[in-house]
């Protein structure tokens, strides 16, 4: 051993055992010099074991490149507070930070090298309750954003136009496809509005039978119908607050008459019964298809539509807004990750990739159970590097989709040429309004004057959804 390397142990010997920290040396020829009790509660060798051993004997698992003390006893490289994960050799997870450098005479020779550790097996189980309790704070305090995440420009512009909406205290329309987060955008239109104090209801008009609409929305009085109890509806539930009717394109038009009715002069009656209820709600709307697609298949009336339409915000798919898709995942992966104990901490280059090609056609909703499922039954590890989307056949089926020519309008077998001409001409006018914030974006795309859009509008008889009529 180099005789200025002896004696530099000799004299910070007792330092080093007095620091807390773990320290070991090694000569020029890699063999361990100094050894100190901490080094021996972390890797399980006694100090007799270890001083004189060639380290590379001692930790076969490592080599010359994954060594930090032999990179900095062969290339003088330095290293500080540098996080390592391993296995000691009897098997324990060891979670440290060590600052390791080479030692150099005064001429520069290298003559062996050092590596001081802390022990973070103690402290890491506590860091990782400390990251999930902030988490947990973040979550709850995430700016009265009801837990809505996002990076996205577009988004973050509809958030800001939704906490306008929400003070002033008007029906909302919300239209976005399944899983965007359309009631996300309910729940902070309530809550940032002047009734956050009061009742948030809703109500999944898809979820229902037709007969049960009417004594579900208004409620009913004993004996009305067979069975009929004196029960509250939803209107009556949400007086003072919100109600939220979640795919109100599935709301039948008869009832549709009835609840207008009910929003303009505040009162109805319960099914039964002739006594009026008077009710103060505002009514936040949702639907998957754009108004513009309600008002042309018929789902909506139109005075509700322009009715419920005085606020409209349209919630982007996943797939446009690809910013968002590694932020959600890393949030549910935390979020599931506490729940099935997977602690995943990454997610693959390769599944990254994979998740920002899909379609997403569940978009927020779908990511998130793709997550979990792949969570789930994925090996432990701190990597996520596999993602269960479907089953491989639909996935193939979806795939050969996605690389097929958007599909012609359906080959109108009836009527003659013209008539299926014009036929056509409407479908390609209505797919152009539904994209287009209004009437002179529709015209400019079509490359027709905006007069004759109007004119051909007119003439088939196309009725413009609030949205599209400036
Ligand atoms: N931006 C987001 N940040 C965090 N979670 C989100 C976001 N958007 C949606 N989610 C989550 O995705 C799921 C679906 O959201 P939500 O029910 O609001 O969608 P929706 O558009 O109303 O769906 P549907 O049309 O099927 O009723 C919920 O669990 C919701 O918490």
């Amino acid at each position: 051993m180099d005789a200025d390397l002896s004696q530099g142990i000799a004299l910070f010997g007792d330092f080093f055992d007095a620091i807390g920290l773990s320290v070991a040396i090694i000569d020029q020829d890699g063999r361990y010099a100094y050894y100190n009790q901490e080094c021996s509660q972390l890797d399980e060798y006694t100090a007799e074991q270890a001083l004189g051993a060639y380290l590379l004997e001692l930790y076969p698992e490592l080599d010359e490149n994954s060594s930090t003390l032999l990179q900095a006893l062969r290339q003088g490289r330095s290293y500080r507070n540098h996080y390592q994960r391993y296995r000691n050799p009897r098997g324990k997870a060891v979670h440290q930070v060590h600052t390791t450098l080479p030692l150099k005479r005064a001429d520069g020779r290298i003559v062996g090298a050092v590596e001081l550790s802390r022990d973070l097996t103690v402290v890491s189980p506590l860091h990782q309750a400390l990251v999930d309790l902030q988490q947990n704070v973040e979550e709850e305090a995430d700016g009265g954003l009801m837990g809505i995440i996002t990076d996205d420009a577009a988004m973050k512009q509809l958030i800001h136009q939704a906490r306008r909406l929400a003070r002033a205290d008007v029906q909302v329309l919300i239209h976005g496809e399944t899983g965007t987060g359309k009631e996300l955008f309910a729940r902070l239109l309530h809550q940032e509005g002047p009734r956050a104090e009061r009742p948030f209801v809703v109500l999944n008009c898809a979820a229902l039978p037709e007969p049960l609409f009417e004594s579900t929305l208004f409620g009913t009085v004993r004996g009305a119908f067979t069975g009929a109890e004196d029960r509250r509806g939803v209107l009556e539930s949400a007086h003072g607050g919100t109600l939220f009717l979640d795919e109100i394109n599935s709301l039948p038009l008869s009832i549709q008459g009835k609840l207008l009715r009910a929003l303009q002069e505040g009162t109805f009656s319960r099914v039964g019964s002739g006594a009026e209820v008077r009710v103060d709600v505002r009514v936040v709307a949702a639907s998957n298809e754009s108004p513009q697609r309600m008002l042309d298949e018929r789902k909506i009336r139109p005075d509700l539509l322009y009715r419920l339409n005085v606020g409209c915000l349209a919630v982007p798919p996943l797939r446009e807004r690809l910013r968002d898709i590694p932020l959600l995942a890393q949030s549910f992966l935390r979020k599931h990750g506490k729940v099935t104990g997977h602690r995943v901490q990454r997610i693959s280059h390769a599944v990254m990739e994979r998740m920002l090609r899909y379609h997403w056609p569940g978009n927020v909703r779908m990511l998130e159970n793709v997550l979990l499922r792949s969570l789930i039954l994925c090996e432990g590890g701190d990597e996520l590097d596999f993602l269960l989307l479907e089953e491989e056949g639909e996935a193939a089926e979806r795939r050969a989709e996605e690389r097929r020519p958007p599909a012609p309008p359906p080959p109108d077998a009836e009527g003659t040429l013209e008539q299926r001409m014009a036929r056509y001409e409407r479908r390609l006018l209505v797919d152009c309004l539904e994209g287009c914030a209004n009437l002179t974006e529709a015209a400019r795309r079509l490359g027709l004057p905006r007069a004759t859009l109007q004119y051909k509008l007119k003439k088939h008889g196309i009725q413009l959804a609030r949205t599209v009529l400036g």
